[in-house]
C-alpha cells in the first residue's frame, strides 16, 4: 500500500533525518521534493499544491529552525498534515435508526462494489453482531443478483430470494418490507453499475434512495484509478447524497493519489478500504494509521487489532496457561505459525511494524518458508509433536518425504523448537509470562490494546520470535533460510 509514495518520502526526509540545524532554503527544497512525490502519486494538483504550501509555512517557522531535531519536527508537521488531509479522524457508518438500517451501495461497474458490500456484510454480521439481509438491485447485468447470492453463501449473509422482472426499486422494497418483517437490523442494497455516471443512473439511485430511506449511502471506487477515482466522487457526489466512500484495491495501490485527495475534492469521508480479493479484507480507514503507513513510521494499532480479530481467544489463552509453566510443544509451534498466517503473513506484519518498513530481511522471508513448517509439522505423528526428542533420523527422513521438505528442515524446526521451549523455560524463571508481555507491551502497554487478549500469547510478540515493537527481524534463526525445495 503506498509504496511508491511512502519511498519517495523517506527519501526526501533521510536526508533531513538527523541534521542538527536546518535553514529555511534545505526545508523549502525538501517540500519542493515532497511536493512532487505528490504528483507523482497522482494526488491532485491543487491538493498537492495547498498541502505543501500549509507544511512549509508550518515548517519553515521557528519551532523546527530551534527544535533539537529539526528533521524529525519537519516529519512530524507533514505526518500531521497528512492525517488532516486524510480527513482526522475514522469516519463510522451510522446505523442509528430504527431498523433495518439501510445501506446502498453504489459506484461504477468493476470498482468491486458487490465484493465490496458482501465484505461489508460479513463485517456487519460477525464483528457488530448485526442480524444483517442482502440484495441485489442490479438487473441490468445478467448474473448480478446470482453473484451477490454466491457472495452471501460464503460470506454466511442472507441474500433476498431473487424474483425475475422486478424494477431495482421494487426490489428495494421488497427487501426493506421483508428485513422488517424478519427483524434485521441492516439491509443492504447492491445497486447497478455503469461504465460511467450518466444521468439514467443517477436517477435510478436516487429513486432507490427515495423508496428505501437509506441511513448510509455508500460510494465504492477503486483506488488504482487515482484522480479519476476522485472525479467519479465528484460526479456522483453532485447527484446523489452520499455519506462516505470506501476506496477498493487499496492492496494494490503504491501511489495513493486516491485517498490522499478524495476528502479534500469530494467533502465526503473515506469509510472503509478494500485491501484484497478475500471477504475478510477490508479495514476501517484510519487517517493517522495511513499517514504513519505512508511515512514508514509503522502501524502498531492496526496490527493489535487484526492480532485481536484473527486470533482465537481460546487458543491465546490457552497456550498463555501452558507457556506459564514452561511448557511449548510444535502444536503450539503450529498455531503461532497458523496465527502469524492468518494476520496476512510475516510480510504483511513486516510492514506494519514501525521502522521494518525498509528492513529487506524481514520483508524477504519467504512466505512459503511457514507453509512448510506446517506441512512438516503435520507429517508427524501427535506423539512426536507433543515431545519432539523422540524424533529419529529415520522418522526425520520419512518427515522430510511426507512434507515436500529436507531432513535438513526439519533439523532446524527441531532446533527452531528447541530454542523456543528453552526460551520459554528462562521466561517462567523470570517470573512468568504476564511479566514479559507486559515488559513487550503486550496487550496492556499498547496503544488501543484495552480488552486485548494477553497479547503477548497471542501474538508471536511474547516469544523470542516475532518479538514485542521494537523487536524488528526476530524472528526465529533460521526462520527465513528453509531451502526453497
Ligand atoms: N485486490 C483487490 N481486489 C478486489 C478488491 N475489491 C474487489 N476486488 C476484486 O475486483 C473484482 C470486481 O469486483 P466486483 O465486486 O465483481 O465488481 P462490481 O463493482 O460489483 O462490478 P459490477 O457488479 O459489474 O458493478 C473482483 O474480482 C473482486 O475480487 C480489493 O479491495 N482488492
Amino acid at each position: 500500500m503506498f509504496d511508491s509514495l511512502s519511498d519517495r518520502l523517506s527519501g526526501v526526509f533521510d536526508k533531513l533525518r538527523g541534521r542538527g540545524a536546518l535553514s529555511e532554503t534545505e526545508v523549502r527544497a525538501a517540500m519542493r521534493e515532497v511536493r512532487v512525490a505528490l504528483l507523482e502519486a497522482d494526488v491532485a494538483l491543487p491538493v498537492a499544491r495547498e498541502f505543501v504550501e500549509e507544511v512549509t509555512e508550518r515548517a519553515v517557522g521557528e519551532e523546527v529552525v530551534r527544535s533539537v531535531t529539526p528533521g524529525q519536527m519537519v516529519v512530524k508537521i507533514v505526518n500531521d498534515a497528512l492525517v488532516e488531509l486524510l480527513g482526522s479522524t475514522n469516519a463510522e457508518l451510522d446505523l442509528n435508526t430504527s431498523p433495518p438500517a439501510v445501506v446502498m451501495m453504489v459506484g461504477l461497474q468493476g470498482s468491486g462494489k458487490t465484493t465490496t458490500t458482501a465484505k461489508l456484510a460479513k463485517r456487519l454480521k460477525e464483528k457488530d453482531r448485526k442480524k444483517v439481509m442482502m440484495a441485489s438491485l442490479d438487473v441490468a447485468r445478467p448474473a448480478a443478483q446470482e453473484q451477490l447470492a454466491v457472495l452471501g453463501r460464503q460470506a454466511g449473509v442472507d441474500t433476498l430470494p431473487i424474483v425475475a422482472g422486478q424494477s431495482p426499486t421494487d426490489i428495494a422494497k421488497r427487501a426493506l418490507e421483508s428485513a422488517r418483517l424478519q427483524g434485521y437490523d441492516v439491509l443492504m442494497l447492491d445497486t447497478a453499475g455503469r461504465l460511467h455516471v450518466d444521468q439514467q443512473l443517477m436517477d435510478e439511485m436516487n429513486a432507490i434512495a427515495a423508496a428505501s430511506k437509506p441511513a448510509e449511502t455508500l460510494l465504492v471506487v477503486d483506488s488504482l484509478t487515482g484522480q479519476d477515482a476522485v472525479n467519479v466522487a465528484k460526479g456522483f457526489g453532485a447527484e446523489v447524497e452520499l455519506s462516505g466512500v470506501i476506496l477498493t484495491r487499496m492492496d494494490g495501490d503504491a501511489r495513493g493519489g486516491a485517498a490522499l485527495s478524495m476528502r479534500k475534492v469530494t467533502g465526503k469521508p473515506i469509510k472503509f478500504a478494500g485491501t484484497g480479493e478475500g471477504l475478510d479484507a477490508i479495514e476501517p480507514f484510519h487517517p493517522d494509521r495511513v499517514a504513519g503507513r505512508i511515512l514508514g513510521m509503522g502501524d502498531v494499532v492496526s496490527l493489535v487489532e487484526k492480532a485481536a480479530e484473527t486470533v482465537k481467544m481460546e487458543d491465546a489463552e490457552r497456550l498463555a496457561k501452558k507457556m506459564e509453566k514452561g511448557k511449548f510443544d510444535l502444536d503450539d509451534l503450529a498455531l503461532q505459525i497458523k496465527q502469524m498466517q492468518a494476520m496476512g503473513g510475516v510480510g504483511a506484519l513486516a510492514k506494519m511494524m514501525p521502522g521494518m518498513k525498509g528492513m529487506k530481511a524481514a520483508g524477504d522471508v519467504d512466505e512459503k518458508a511457514l507453509t512448510r513448517l506446517e506441512a512438516m509439522m503435520s507429517s508427524m505423528t501427535p506423539g512426536e509433536r507433543a515431545k519432539p526428542k523422540i524424533i529419529n533420523a529415520k522418522r526425520k527422513i520419512r518427515i522430510a518425504k511426507g512434507s515436500g521438505t529436507t531432513v535438513q528442515d526439519v533439523n532446524k524446526l527441531l532446533k527452531m523448537h528447541q530454542q523456543m521451549e528453552s526460551a520459554m523455560k528462562k521466561l517462567k524463571k523470570m517470573g512468568g509470562f504476564g511479566k514479559l508481555a507486559a515488559m513487550f507491551g503486550g496487550g496492556k502497554g499498547l496503544p488501543g490494546g484495552d480488552g486485548m487478549p494477553d497479547l503477548g500469547g497471542a501474538l508471536p510478540g511474547g516469544l523470542p520470535g516475532l518479538g514485542g515493537p521494537g523487536a524488528p527481524g526476530g524472528l526465529p534463526p533460521g526462520f527465513d533460510k528453509f531451502s526453497k525445495k
